[in-house]
């Protein structure tokens, strides 16, 4: 087969660079209020459960935005998408800037999470448009990576200009950064040449998009993948990582964050290797998602039943096994791009990237309950945050990675029947198929 004359060019290049800047800086803003807390619990005169509802609002409007924002994606193409995802966070931190209220601030969280929802899987749907072969799936490991650094951005820059100007000009400067995701989608990002992006129908409904991609076993493999890799990742990340090493592990603050830490570094080692390993043996993806599963799962175990508190070098492992969930979420997408024809490629992505934040969301909601329940149960005076509450509110993840692991087995099992009666290659049928015919 002759390879299109725009796949792998320099123009290729140009067009990644830009969308993974504009992702980088939506992590960005997706991140910033989390580093916030303080200066917003003064400007808003706010409680600790009404800056949680800050983060609520955020995961339910990315997660519930992503499935239309899927279908938008093959309707309209990615570089409206990230182009218009800009124009939103602009709107948002303009908003934040100068919100003196809950109500005002939420709603200009409602546009940051809305911009940032419309961004990675568009940026994820560029990639087979721009790119062949075993360049996608390092890429898409590329670019999580490269996106993950946005924390960074929130982290330092972004929390220096806030203790030194103040909230408004803080987060002006996020606004302006936007703009400049703005810019640089609109004159470099391309959605390929004329016919790049294939349809089979004129205009597709959205129904129909959703129901085809959601009946590709392969899309459902992608969602319970996602599901099963990446929430322990938010779950710790965005809630109860801190409170369980602080209140239930009684290691020091700092202690804390330099494990916290160790995420970013996980994911920039880990990101390639599993990339090159995906992209080398495609028909083991699955099982490389089961190997990291069933790392962080025994991970969890030991810390759980270890008599006492657990030793530092034992969260480390943790700590190490709960971050690679997130270059193995990266999995779920290459599902979704090779199950799937073409023209539905971004809805299927939509589909596979609200399986972790989903579970996220259950999880980090359970948690608290938990916790509260047992506080209750105690009676008066009784602490919320101890080992024991721990112990059994963090139990909880184990019922998600089963019922995950469940759904993976069973979609994958019927990705491989479908495969096998396409007469494509699958492990079981390698000695009858033959390398040559695997999926890539
Ligand atoms: N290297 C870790 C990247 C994790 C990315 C994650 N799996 C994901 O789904 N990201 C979606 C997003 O919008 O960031």
């Amino acid at each position: 087969m002759i390879k299109a004359k725009h796949l792998d060019s320099t123009r290729s290049w140009i067009v990644w660079i830009a969308s993974i800047i504009a992702y980088l800086i939506a992590v960005t803003q997706r991140t910033s209020f989390g580093v916030a807390g303080l200066e917003a619990t003064d400007r808003f005169a706010a409680s600790a459960s009404i800056l949680a509802t800050f983060s609520v609002v955020q995961l339910i409007v990315y997660a519930g935005l992503q499935i239309p924002v899927g279908i938008l994606v093959d309707k309209w193409g990615p570089r409206a998408m990230i182009t218009g995802g800009a124009a939103l966070m602009i709107i948002g931190q303009l908003l934040l800037a100068m919100a003196d209220s809950v109500g005002a601030g939420l709603v200009g969280r409602f546009f940051v999470g809305a911009g940032d929802a419309m961004t990675f899987v568009s940026v994820i749907r560029l990639l087979p448009i721009w790119f062949s072969g075993y360049r996608i799936p390092m890429l898409t490991q590329a670019t999580g990576m490269v996106g993950q650094l946005g924390q960074l951005l929130s982290l330092i820059p972004f929390v220096a200009l806030l203790h030194l100007w103040g909230w408004s000009p803080a987060f002006l400067s996020l606004a302006a950064l936007s703009v400049l995701a703005f810019m640089l989608s609109l004159i470099l990002i391309s959605n390929g040449p004329r016919g790049a992006i294939e349809t089979t129908l004129p205009n597709p409904k959205a129904r129909v998009l959703l129901s085809t991609a959601w009946r590709e076993p392969g899309t459902r493999l992608g969602f319970w993948t996602h599901f099963t890799t990446q929430f322990t990742t938010n779950v710790f990340l965005l809630t109860w990582g801190y409170p369980f090493l602080v209140s239930g592990q009684g290691v020091s603050p700092a202690t804390a964050s330099a494990l916290l830490s160790i995420f970013v570094i996980v994911a920039i080692c880990a990101g390639p290797i599993l990339g090159s390993a995906v992209a080398r043996y495609p028909e083991r993806r699955s099982s490389i998602a089961f190997m990291v599963i069933g790392a962080l799962t025994l991970c969890w175990l030991i810390v759980i039943l270890w008599p006492g508190r657990a030793p530092l070098w034992m969260l480390i492992l943790l700590i190490i096994s709960v971050a690679l969930g997130g270059p193995a979420s990266m999995i779920a997408f290459d599902f979704a791009r090779t199950f799937n024809p073409p023209h539905i490629i971004g809805t299927a992505t939509g589909v596979v990237n609200v399986g972790g934040f989903l579970a996220a969301l259950i999880t980090v909601y359970v948690i608290g309950w938990l916790l509260d329940l047992q506080q209750k149960a105690a009676g008066p005076g009784a602490e919320l945050y101890t080992l024991d509450t721990f112990r059994w509110a963090m139990s909880f993840q184990f019922v998600m990675v089963l019922g995950g692991v469940i759904g993976m087995v069973v979609t994958r099992n019927k990705a491989r029947r479908q495969m096998a009666l396409q007469g494509q290659y699958t492990p079981r049928t390698s000695g009858r198929f033959g390398r040559r015919n695997r999926i890539q």
